[in-house]
């Protein structure tokens, strides 16, 4: 999505289409629920951080005596680069949806300055020391924008002659396009003029594009005015029609070339809320009764998976806190029982955080379990999800793919959930397709080879290595697992392989890609 266009100006007006959408008005829609579950499982990839400036110091800055002027005549104007305030927290009400569109706005911004999105959030949520309630419709905005970013930037290609900038107001429009423009059958969260009113407060606010503010207004209005012409123009790009990257449709196509738009289609559905019940604690049935008791409506979807017919957030799902259940998704609660666990065992989670799998591990069996995972804050959230559920295992801050913090004791299972493009996911993190690019398949797969050969050795003779990614690259999934068997001549055991994405009454679950290893006898 590298933007070309040159300068920012008002395109001129397409053939003039009068739509029922245009008509709109009044007060504004409650807010929908914000996307707790969403966030409930970070993206794989570590994507560079945004960098801030202390409040302290920003506030000093704000403060700050302006520059003497026989500075700024030592340099002409246009080297003078006034930096982004970004952090910048407008005089706007806690509860208005102008907040909450600029807050959005400067996740999206984040986001497409390489940030994850959930990372992007904390840092927004840390800089505007938002409402309870104001963090949940910046989440929602900010999540239906990724999933229909393609679509916006295309639809405002069409009307702007250059990428709006700096990036925040080019966020701005595209939270407010993808609340105006909810992708089809979809109920749009706010009356049209609200937003477009809110979306103009929103760019009036901000220093750094207060003089668009007349941009914004009329942008959004004409979408409005014009939306069926200007829609069916950008559903002529395969970006906006699919909200992928072309390099994604492309390799998705190549790979399954039946699926490849139910595949793409699942990527962009929101995901369910499923739970894994802790059956150590409690079995599925009285799960269910508990849940119905409290008034949720629920379904079995797995031996130990519930999937709750309404997203909420976790700090509302009964018996969560007590560690009767956990948030996670029905394809990824097959890897403990691959692992044909038994008590006694010594078991390592090679790529462990935050933890989900550690947890069913321990859960499933009494194992001697050892977790580790590259990402020293990311395996903090292991301890603190085994803390949750009252279970241990011991936690290492290590490279999967070197050797210096194994003890020389062999392990009975090895787990190897590594890390992969996470295209498998997308549903989950719809920013992941805007951060990746296409080498880091290959960069990946290479990486997790690396890691895959090193933990053999760690493996006792007849015992079992389950290889496990969240991709659908044959690349990194099914080439990679043919490989690894050859070179160490390896014994496959039976494993579901490539799961596709699925949603639907049966199957609901993420793209998981599953391989199992055993080694022979000495
Ligand atoms: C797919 S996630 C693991 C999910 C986890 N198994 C679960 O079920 O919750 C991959 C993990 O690998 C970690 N990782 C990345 N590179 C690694 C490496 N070289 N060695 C060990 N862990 C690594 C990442 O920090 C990330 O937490």
């Amino acid at each position: 999505m590298t933007d070309k266009r040159p300068t920012l100006t008002l395109k001129p007006k397409a053939k003039p289409a009068r739509t029922a959408a245009s008509q709109g008005g009044g007060k504004p829609r409650p807010a929908a629920a914000p996307a707790q579950a969403e966030a409930s499982k970070p993206a794989q990839a570590t994507a560079p951080k945004p960098s801030y400036r202390p409040s302290a110091e920003r506030a000093a800055a704000r403060s700050a005596p302006p520059a003497p002027r026989d500075t700024a005549r030592l340099r002409p104007s246009h080297e003078v680069k006034v930096a982004p305030q970004r952090d910048y927290r407008p005089d706007l009400k806690a509860d208005s949806l102008a907040l909450s569109l600029l807050g959005a706005a400067n996740a999206v911004a984040r986001v497409r300055g390489g940030s994850a999105l959930p990372q992007a959030l904390s840092a927004v949520f840390g800089a505007y020391e938002v409402t309870p309630q104001a963090r949940g419709a910046i989440q929602d905005i900010a999540y239906r924008t990724m999933r229909q970013l393609g679509r916006c930037e295309t639809l405002l290609g069409l009307m702007t002659s250059k990428a709006p900038e700096p990036p925040m107001l080019d966020g701005l429009l595209c939270a407010a396009l993808a609340l105006l423009d909810p992708p089809q059958g979809g109920q749009p969260p706010y009356e049209a003029f609200t937003v477009v009113d809110q979306a103009v407060t929103a760019a009036a606010s901000h220093p750094d594009f207060a003089h668009a503010k007349a941009m914004v207004n009329a942008v959004l209005r004409r979408f409005l005015r014009e939306r069926e012409t200007l829609v069916e123009q950008a559903l002529k790009q395969p970006l906006a029609r699919w909200n992928y990257p072309q390099w994604w449709i492309d390799s998705t196509r190549s790979a399954y070339p039946q699926d490849w738009e139910a595949i793409l289609t699942a990527g962009n559905a929101h995901p369910p809320l499923t739970l894994r019940v802790n059956r150590r604690r409690l079995d599925v049935a009285a799960y269910l009764e508990m849940l119905r008791a409290a008034g949720f409506d629920a379904t079995q979807v797995g031996p130990s998976a519930v999937r709750l017919a309404q997203a909420v957030n976790v700090s509302q799902i009964p018996g969560f806190h007590e560690g009767l259940v956990s948030v996670q998704d029905a394809g990824a609660q097959l890897a403990a029982p691959l692992l044909d666990l038994a008590d006694g065992m010594r078991v390592l989670d090679a790529c462990a955080a935050p933890g989900g799998k550690s947890g069913h591990i321990l859960e499933t069996a009494e194992v001697e379990l050892t977790s580790v995972d590259a990402d020293p804050a990311r395996l903090a959230r292991v301890r603190d999800n085994l803390g949750r559920l009252g279970l241990a295992a011991t936690l290492l801050a290590a490279e999967a793919q070197e050797g210096g913090w194994w003890d020389g004791r062999a392990f009975d299972r090895i787990l190897a959930d590594v890390p992969c493009t996470a295209s498998g996911i997308v549903r989950r993190h719809p920013d992941i397709r805007w951060l990746r690019r296409k080498s880091d398949t290959l960069q990946l797969a290479t990486l997790s080879s690396k890691i895959l050969d090193n933990l053999w050795q760690m493996l006792l003779p007849n015992g079992k290595l389950l290889f496990v990614t969240c991709s659908l690259w044959p690349q990194e999934s099914e080439a990679q697992a043919a490989a690894f068997a050859a070179r160490h001549d390896a014994l496959r055991l039976d494993a579901p392989g490539q799961l596709l994405p699925a949603s639907g009454a049966g199957q609901d679950h993420d793209g998981l890609f599953y391989a199992l290893f055993q080694k022979k006898a000495a």
